[in-house]
């Protein structure tokens, strides 16, 4: 906790004023009931939030979740929902200027239980419809793996891989970074303290995890993600916020996931003992209602892979149809906004009367999905040009 900077007298008198908003150069203040939520953007490299409690007149530094969004030169604040404020970065190209920073989400909420102080996290919003992420889960040897790297192969520009953390031991050409990011323990933990991971579990003596990160950049790379990750993982993922769909892979019979597993010959004896004891579980889990949407069973290996295609509705010829949006406007360091109901409308600022009918866009928020951990989706962009656009005068971007 600090002491209230000067910065906030004359935020105090606006509040009195009954603004909600205010901006002082690179700073702006959105207030939520009788919290204040300060975005300093000054050092011109990431983005410091404050806030300041009206009501008792503390000044608390919270815990940042998230990745914060980088190169600040001004931005514009605007209050959406009452649980998260989208941020506008100026001088960024159209991936990178929507932000947001959510300060009451089901997921703040869920990490306030894990934090002393106060809690904000910040969601990168894109524009489109990216597909929901894909949670692979079923006992080690089934097959997962293998029907993940078939739909990777066939399907590159749709999907990516969401890259674990794990303490076990690289085995015969694993590519750290690749398959997954082979790490030490303490160091591990340490992140997981400082809230890095969407979830993580002890698997078969190891600990393994999904950074946010690693679902993050798949959505950068405008890619749907996939998670291969155990029984207990997909469970916590699914009581988090991240909507995705959950599938689980089953073998035919227990004998044949022993087959699979020593023939796979990349555990000791010890190992297969340890895996064989935990799919028992694993299966049990994992065939009881609530957890995942759907089971498939991995007895011939291209039935299932045919089967997995078609229940996430991929026909031949989708791909091309489905290719990253391309980048089309970019909001200068100036910029002026106004909300009306779930639509932003930005004024890219020039000086000149007669642009400034050009360069008005409308950021349209009443589809967004997602949010932190992730990516937030489903944001809709539009130019407004009535001299060149026809009847509305609305060109969509996006
Ligand atoms: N339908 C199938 N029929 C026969 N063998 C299969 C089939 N699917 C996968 N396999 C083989 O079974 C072994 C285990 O598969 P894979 O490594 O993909 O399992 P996994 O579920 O990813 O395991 P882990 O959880 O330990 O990473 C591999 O040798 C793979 O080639
Ligand atoms: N909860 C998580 N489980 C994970 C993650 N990454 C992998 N896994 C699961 O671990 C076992 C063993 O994997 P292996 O590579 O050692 O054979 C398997 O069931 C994976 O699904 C993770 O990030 N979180």
């Amino acid at each position: 906790m600090g002491e209230a900077p000067a910065f906030f007298d004359d935020l105090q008198r606006d509040f009195s004023n009954g603004f909600d908003l205010k901006s002082k150069g690179r700073q702006t203040a959105t207030t939520i009931g009788s919290k204040t939520y300060v975005i300093d953007g000054t050092d011109g490299e990431s983005i410091g939030v404050q806030i300041f409690n009206r009501s008792t007149g503390e000044l608390v530094i919270p815990a940042v979740l998230g990745t914060k969004p980088k190169l600040f030169k001004g931005h514009s604040a605007v209050l959406v929902d009452d649980d998260r404020i989208l941020v506008l970065k100026g001088n960024s190209s159209s991936d990178d200027f929507t932000w947001f920073l959510e300060v009451d989400t089901p997921f703040v909420r869920e990490q306030k239980k894990n934090f002393e102080s106060e809690v904000v996290a910040w969601s990168k919003g894109v524009t489109g419809n990216a597909e929901k992420p894909i949670v692979i889960s079923g006992p080690s040897g089934v097959g997962k793996g293998t029907l993940i790297s078939k739909l990777m192969e066939e399907f590159p520009d749709m999907f990516g891989f969401s890259v674990s953390h794990t303490t076990r031991a690289p085995r015969n050409m694993e590519m750290n970074g690749v398959h997954y990011h082979f790490t030490e323990r303490n160091v591990m933990q340490k992140d997981i303290k400082d809230g890095k991971f969407l979830e993580f579990a002890a698997v078969h003596g190891n600990l393994y995890g999904t950074s946010v990160e690693a679902v993050e950049v798949v959505a950068d790379a405008g890619k749907r993600c996939i998670l291969d990750i155990d029984v207990q993982g997909a469970r916590s993922v699914r009581t988090r916020s991240l909507e995705a769909i959950f599938i689980f892979i089953c073998p035919p019979s227990f004998e044949e996931l022993e087959k699979r597993l020593r023939a796979r010959a990349t555990e000791s004896e010890e190992q297969i003992q340890k895996r064989l004891r935990n799919a028992r579980a694993e299966l049990e889990q994992g065939n009881s209602p609530g957890v995942f949407d759907h089971i498939l069973v991995n007895d011939d290996l291209e039935t299932c892979y045919d089967s997995l295609k078609k229940l996430l509705g991929l026909n031949e010829g989708l791909e091309s149809i489905l290719k990253p949006s391309p980048k089309l406007v970019d909001l200068p360091m100036d910029h002026s906004v106004s909300k009306i109901d779930q639509k932003i409308l930005i004024n890219c600022g020039t000086a000149e009367a007669e642009k400034a009918s050009q360069n008005l866009c409308v950021l349209d928020l009443s589809l967004i999905k997602g949010g932190a951990p992730g990516r937030t989706r489903g944001l809709n962009v539009y130019a407004i040009n009535p001299s060149a656009n026809g009847i509305n005068g609305v060109k969509q971007l996006s």
